[in-house]
């Protein structure tokens, strides 16, 4: 559905990414990566809000500027969305739908749609500004699905959720996942287990891992361990701490190493391998 190849971006001085060459097809992608790795850089490139340096973005075989169909059928939550703030909820929705151009006879059902998918339908005649952080990053969600896009980009659509929401979110992504290329751009590893098929790892404007949850999962076979805290300095090799927890009142380390240790390895999840790959260790 998608295609990015070989697309690299500079800002000044700094080479935020380097030739990041990507496929989607329908399925829910997590887009992973530490603090400042490219990932808003990247989906800013999928949307056309930045021309790359080099490469291309392709929308069905056909570059994004030139595609007649790219902007209907996407839908995009930028990582900060705050926009329309004098209007209300409803005229926002309204303004974007009709954007998008969705027929004036379907806005009202289609806006009514959204909002219930979010949990804001009784909210629509409130101002935007009148919205808490999270609701407005709900509000942000709904404008993404309105017209029901085949391309769902969101840049961390659960930061400032409460509990609730978060899951609410997650159960809309498994529901609406078919035939439709997800994009999911988050800091939590437990979201990505949730609800992706594949996972995307970018560090320092590079993939570093694409695949699936289990093939990432996978790499950490073998090289987490489980150890009482009074053992932890008898760790051998390179290792980071992924987790430090209290089990039955005794403090305990989770480390990922590629040396073999003299304890057996525990199973892994998919957050050790996330820190394992990000630290070289897998
Ligand atoms: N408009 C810009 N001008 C200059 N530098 C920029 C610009 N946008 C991003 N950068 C730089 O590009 C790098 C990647 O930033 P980006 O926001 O894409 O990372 P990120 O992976 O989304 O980070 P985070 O997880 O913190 O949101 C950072 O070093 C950032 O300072």
């Amino acid at each position: 559905m998608m295609a990015i190849n070989q697309v690299s971006k500079r800002f000044g001085r700094r080479q935020v990414l380097k030739n990041i060459s990507l496929r989607l097809e329908a399925g829910v992608y997590g887009l992973l990566g530490p603090n400042g790795a490219g990932k808003t850089t990247l989906l800013r490139c999928m949307v056309g809000l930045i021309h790359p340096d080099q490469g291309q973005v392709l929308y069905q075989g056909v570059p994004i500027e030139k595609s007649k169909v790219f902007y209907q059928e996407m839908g995009y939550l930028p990582q900060t969305y705050g926009m329309f703030r004098e209007l209300t909820l409803y005229e926002m929705m309204a303004y974007v739908g009709s954007l998008k151009g969705i027929p004036r006879q379907q806005l009202a059902g289609e806006i009514e749609r959204v909002l219930e998918a979010v949990n804001l339908a009784d909210r629509a005649g409130d101002r935007v500004k009148a919205l808490s952080v999270g609701m407005i990053r709900r509000a942000g969600i709904a404008q993404a699905l309105l017209g029901s896009p085949r391309l769902l980009l969101f840049d961390e659509p659960t930061a400032g959720l409460d509990p609730a929401e978060r899951t609410r979110f997650k159960n809309l992504v498994n529901t609406i996942k078919q035939g439709r290329a997800i994009l999911l751009s988050t800091h939590l590893v437990e979201d990505v287990d949730a609800c992706c098929d594949r996972v995307i790892i970018l560090d320092r404007g590079q993939v570093l891992f694409q695949g699936s949850c289990e093939e990432l999962r996978r790499l950490a076979e073998g090289k987490v361990y489980q150890v009482d805290a009074e053992n932890a300095q008898d760790i051998a090799g390179p290792h980071f701490t992924v987790r430090i927890t209290e089990v039955a009142g005794r403090v305990q380390h989770r480390v990922v190493t590629r040396q073999p240790q003299r304890l057996p390895a525990v199973a892994p999840t998919l957050e050790d391998a996330y820190m394992g790959l990000i630290h070289g260790l897998c």
